[in-house]
């Protein structure tokens, strides 16, 4: 079993294309999602953000106010840094259990925003990088989540610089406005499943 990870900047499309792979039968672990649940769940990162913010970081139902820590740390980079140090050990370890579940496909999709922000990269057999220009992706993410420019622009500041990430990837996908994306992903779970060739 391979273990393909997908990732991309912000707004780039990951979870559009991880919707594809899910479609032709490949089991999807998609890490920022896990980690806004593990977020809620899991009492060692609501201890850690407690301990960290404060207890106002949770509403009274539990949930966390996802808002109020995004405005927070994605404008402190130290902040940021111990938030990930908490959470990322939590999903990786979720991920792993997942793993024992949903092992037994060809390959499995693991989709992460910042796949090698965090290092988690090493981890995968191949790397699938998910681009569209920068002015594409905030757009469609002010369209979906109604943040302003200057809150999307923040976020990629976070990011590693597309030019980065295209040394490490084995495969690009353009998401842009022209080009199809759907024959892309097509062809790479062929490849997947059939060990790498393409027939
Ligand atoms: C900070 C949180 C609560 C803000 O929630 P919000 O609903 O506003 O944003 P959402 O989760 O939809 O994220 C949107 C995008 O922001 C970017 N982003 C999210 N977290 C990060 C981060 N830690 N570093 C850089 N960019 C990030 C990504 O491009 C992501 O896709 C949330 O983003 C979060 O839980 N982040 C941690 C995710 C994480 O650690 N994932 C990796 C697991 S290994
Ligand atoms: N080729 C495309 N053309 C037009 N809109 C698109 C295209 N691909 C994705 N979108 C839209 O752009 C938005 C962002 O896409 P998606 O949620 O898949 O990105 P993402 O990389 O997972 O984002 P994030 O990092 O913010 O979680 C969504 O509203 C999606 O429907």
């Amino acid at each position: 079993m391979k273990q393909i990870g997908v990732t991309g900047g912000i707004g780039s499309g990951k979870s559009t294309i991880c919707g594809i792979f899910r479609l032709l039968g490949a089991p999807v672990y998609e890490a920022d999602a896990e980690a806004k649940k593990l977020q809620d769940e899991n009492q060692d990162i609501k201890k850690g953000l407690i301990n960290l913010f404060g207890s106002f970081i949770y509403f009274e139902n539990g949930k966390l106010d996802r808002k109020k820590l995004a405005g927070l740390i994605f404008s402190d980079k130290s902040l940021l840094k111990e938030v990930n140090e908490l959470v990322h050990p939590v999903v990786h370890a979720h991920y792993e259990h997942w793993l024992t579940v949903n092992g037994r496909a060809p390959y499995i999709i693991y989709e992460a925003a910042i796949l090698f922000e965090s290092g988690f990269y090493k981890d995968m057999d191949e790397i699938i990088l998910v681009t569209a220009p920068e002015e594409t992706r905030i757009a469609r993410v002010v369209s979906r989540d109604k943040l302003t420019y200057e809150q999307v622009k923040s976020r990629i500041q976070n990011q590693w610089p597309e030019q980065e990430k295209r040394k490490l990837a084995d495969y690009i996908i353009e998401n842009n406005n022209s080009n199809l994306v759907i024959p892309q992903v097509v062809e790479l779970d062929k490849r997947f499943k059939n060990n790498g060739k393409i027939r």
